[in-house]
């Protein structure tokens, strides 16, 4: 786990040895005790070297071992300490990463040498902790408080060139940094170390310590949406910079120990591991990930140049395809070329095209053209002809049928969507959605190209809304409902928001348009002239039905395109939503209308009936098998809706919320509200329950028994 060899006749080489990232796993930590006593009591040795196997520094402390109340092995405290106290100069070789605990480890070094490729960075923020291994009291010593305490609070990976001008490192090198490091231990051999303990230095002084704490733990509340993590990243360096160094490790041992089993650290370190699990995908017909060879990919077309598909344009560009970007409107096709050209820096390899025969020659194309079923098939139909054999054809449909568009081509099983999120070069999620004829190899080719553009890739079945929009149905309706029964925009919106949305659902849909809802609901009957007449206008298909979306579109509020949805803005395109009085109007007009008395509506009540809606409809998708498992789920909602990560995705929410209570407060909405089917628990809700709610990892043997009854 750590190996020890001398080297040049008086370096001691350490080498971690633990891949693939050489997490400090008891072993490892054991490893590194060991050969630092060794190396100081090796009299042939006079300096140390610490490196990681395989071009990997270290990725800090094993995420897998967290959650175990008493971690086996030496603490990563007193192995760092033995490290900074021995008496022989210790070198960190740093390449590829050195993160969290494998930076601090590096700080406890006595020196720091790093690749020009390397990356530095405490991440811990992002697991829901923070540097408590040491990390917070020495990197403000050695980079100064302001530069510690964003490195700290963002969590970004650091670049071996800026963290050499910040004094992080010594020495940026282009060859083998081991071999330099090596050289350099040796000219320090037996020189003065005290200075470069970081334990013994104090902080650099900084002016007005107060007002800039204050500052920052007030920019903090502000932007952490109820997250604690990042507000013990401030009290921990405020610690360092006004505390002696064993005072600042007591007080970050205690603000570690409120962090660490906390609920929120467990729902961030769960969507580490969600984001990675989507790669290992697989479809109900058994094909795998590790089992299907994706098709090499160099060059892509991208049809339609709307929002949408310019930023296709651009994550595709970004990953290295050439890509034909096809618009068949001139005008916006000039537009989209400044567009794509401006966000590209004048990088990437795009050509334009108002042809869709320019798409002849290439090997996936990306439809994203309008919603409209009508206009997609006839695309589809037209790039069968146009196109290669064995071009992949996917769609960025966000809703809409893959196996109707599969239909209308040569060879349905190359047919797939990649379902991007607006921004589409800037949100990290990528449904690749397969119909029932999709290849696997089809499948692996998107999932492939989704790795390569960044993205975190998830493979869902087809249906109506695939996994994400289909969840969020429900999340809407009940939003609308709570607007009629009393709610009002503000209300919902602050209870959301609170939870840890960046955004409330009302300022959302302003935000993304009203009128993108309005055409689904009409392409699926549920509105339009035809469909109305008649009809009760609260009632579809014998269910609870609000036309209240609809109504706003009708008097052309669309939301922040033009000037006012939900909420009141001060121009088209305006960002700064104000309450409108126009729709509380509206809105006591509409119950009067409807015979509907306004009652006050809890924040609690929002939060339960919007979400619990919304998980119920994820068990759904689990019972259909349309998403593999309930981490797959809470990876599509963290990294396309903006769920709050320190909740860990609605799924994993559910099961620290309980099972029991979300099914209990289910029946409840539901007995209120029987005409609404989305709020009465589902099968498989009710068996996890009478299975004693299992944890999460152990849910997928109770869906399993339940598919195989169906
Ligand atoms: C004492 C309390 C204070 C806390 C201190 C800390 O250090 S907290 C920690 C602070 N450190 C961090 O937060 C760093 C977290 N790690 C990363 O950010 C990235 O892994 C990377 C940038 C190091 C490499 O990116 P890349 O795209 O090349 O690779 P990849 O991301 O695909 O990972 C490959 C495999 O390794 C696995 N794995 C990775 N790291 C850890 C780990 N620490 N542990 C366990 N496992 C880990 C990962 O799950 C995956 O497994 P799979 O799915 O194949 O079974």
């Amino acid at each position: 786990m750590a190996q020890y060899r001398v080297v040049s006749g008086s370096v001691a080489l350490i080498t971690i040895q633990n891949p693939p990232v050489n997490a400090l796993r008891a072993a490892v930590r054991e490893g590194l005790f060991n050969a630092i006593k060794r190396a100081s009591s090796d009299p042939q040795v006079r300096s140390v070297v610490l490196s990681g196997h395989n071009g990997t520094f270290c990725g800090g402390a094993d995420i897998k071992e967290f959650g175990n109340v008493s971690l086996p092995g030496p603490h990563l405290v007193e192995v760092f300490q033995l490290m900074e106290d021995l008496v022989k100069p210790v070198v960190a070789a740093i390449e590829g990463f050195a993160l969290g605990g494998g930076l601090e480890l590096a700080l406890a070094c006595h020196y720091r040498i790093g690749h020009s490729k390397a990356r530095v960075g405490f991440p811990e923020v992002n697991l829901g902790l923070f540097p408590g291994a040491g990390g917070s009291q020495r990197l403000p010593r050695l980079v100064g408080v302001p530069a510690a305490l964003d490195i700290i609070i963002t969590g970004r990976h650091v670049a071996a060139g800026e963290a050499l001008k910040l004094g992080l490192l010594d020495k940026v090198i282009d060859q083998n940094t081991v071999d330099a490091a090596v050289t350099f231990a040796k000219s320090v051999e037996g020189k003065p170390l005290d200075n470069h303990r970081l334990g013994n230095r104090p902080c650099p002084p900084l002016e007005n310590m107060d007002a800039f704490f204050e500052e920052a733990m007030k920019r903090v509340h502000s932007r952490a949406r109820g997250a604690v993590a990042p507000i013990t990243c401030v009290q921990a360096v405020r610690g360092a910079a006004t505390l002696p160094f064993h005072k600042g490790m007591e007080l970050e041992k205690m603000l570690l120990g409120t962090l660490f089993n906390s609920a929120q650290a467990q729902a961030s370190q769960y969507c580490f591991f969600a984001e990675r699990a989507g790669a290992r995908w697989s479809m109900p017909s058994g094909a795998r990930w590790d089992t299907c060879k994706a098709k090499p990919i160099g060059t892509a077309a991208v049809i339609g140049l709307g929002t949408m598909g310019r930023g296709i344009t651009v994550a595709l560009a970004r990953a290295g395809l050439s890509v034909v970007a096809v618009e068949t409107q001139e005008h916006q096709l000039a537009e989209a070329q400044r567009a794509v050209s401006r966000m590209l820096k004048g990088g990437g390899r795009v050509s334009y095209s108002p042809d869709l025969q320019a798409a002849a020659e290439v090997d996936l194309v990306v439809e994203a053209v309008f919603e409209d079923m009508a206009i997609k098939e006839k695309i589809f139909k037209q790039l069968s002809e146009v196109c290669k054999p064995g071009t992949l054809l996917t769609t960025n449909t966000s809703t809409l049928d893959i196996d109707r568009l599969a239909s209308c081509t040569r060879d349905p099983q190359l047919v797939v969507g990649m379902h991007f999120f607006a921004p589409a070069h800037i949100m990290r999620l990528l449904e690749v959605v397969y119909g029932p004829r999709s290849s696997p190899e089809a499948v692996a080719t998107a999932m492939q190209l989704g790795k390569r553009m960044g993205k975190v890739s998830v493979a869902v079945g087809n249906c109506t809304g695939f996994v994400g929009n289909r969840m969020l149905k429900p999340y809407l309706e009940q939003a609308n409902f709570l607007l009629e029964e009393g709610a009002t925009p503000e209300l919902v919106d602050a209870a959301l928001e609170e939870f840890g949305f960046p955004m409330g659902v009302f300022k959302m849909s302003d935000l993304s348009g009203l009128d993108v809802g309005w055409r689904v609901r009409k392409e699926e009957g549920l509105t339009g002239p035809g469909v109305t007449a008649g009809q009760p206008m609260r009632i579809r298909h014998s269910r609870r039905y609000s036309p209240l979306g609809d109504l706003m579109c009708e008097e052309g509020r669309y939301g922040q395109k033009t000037g006012s949805g939900w909420y009141l803005y001060d121009k088209p395109g305006g960002r700064v939503a104000r309450s409108d009085p126009w729709l509380r109007n509206f809105l006591e007009q509409y119950r009067a209308r409807h015979g509907l008395v306004a009652r006050r509506i809890s924040q609690q009540e929002v939060l339960e009936r919007c979400l619990y809606a919304l998980i119920n409809e994820g068990f759904r998708v689990l019972e259909d098998g349309i998403a593999a498992s309930p981490q797959n789920i809470d990876a599509i909602y963290v990294f396309g809706y903006s769920w709050p990560k320190h909740r860990g995705g609605p799924m994993f929410y559910a099961s620290q919320v309980g099972l029991a209570r979300v099914l209990e407060g289910l029946n409840h909405y539901h007995q209120a509200h029987p005409d609404v089917p989305h709020l009465e628990p589902c099968s498989l809700l009710r068996r996890l329950v009478a299975s004693g709610s299992p944890p999460i990892d152990k849910w997928s043997e109770v869906v399993k028994g339940h598919r195989s009854q169906l």
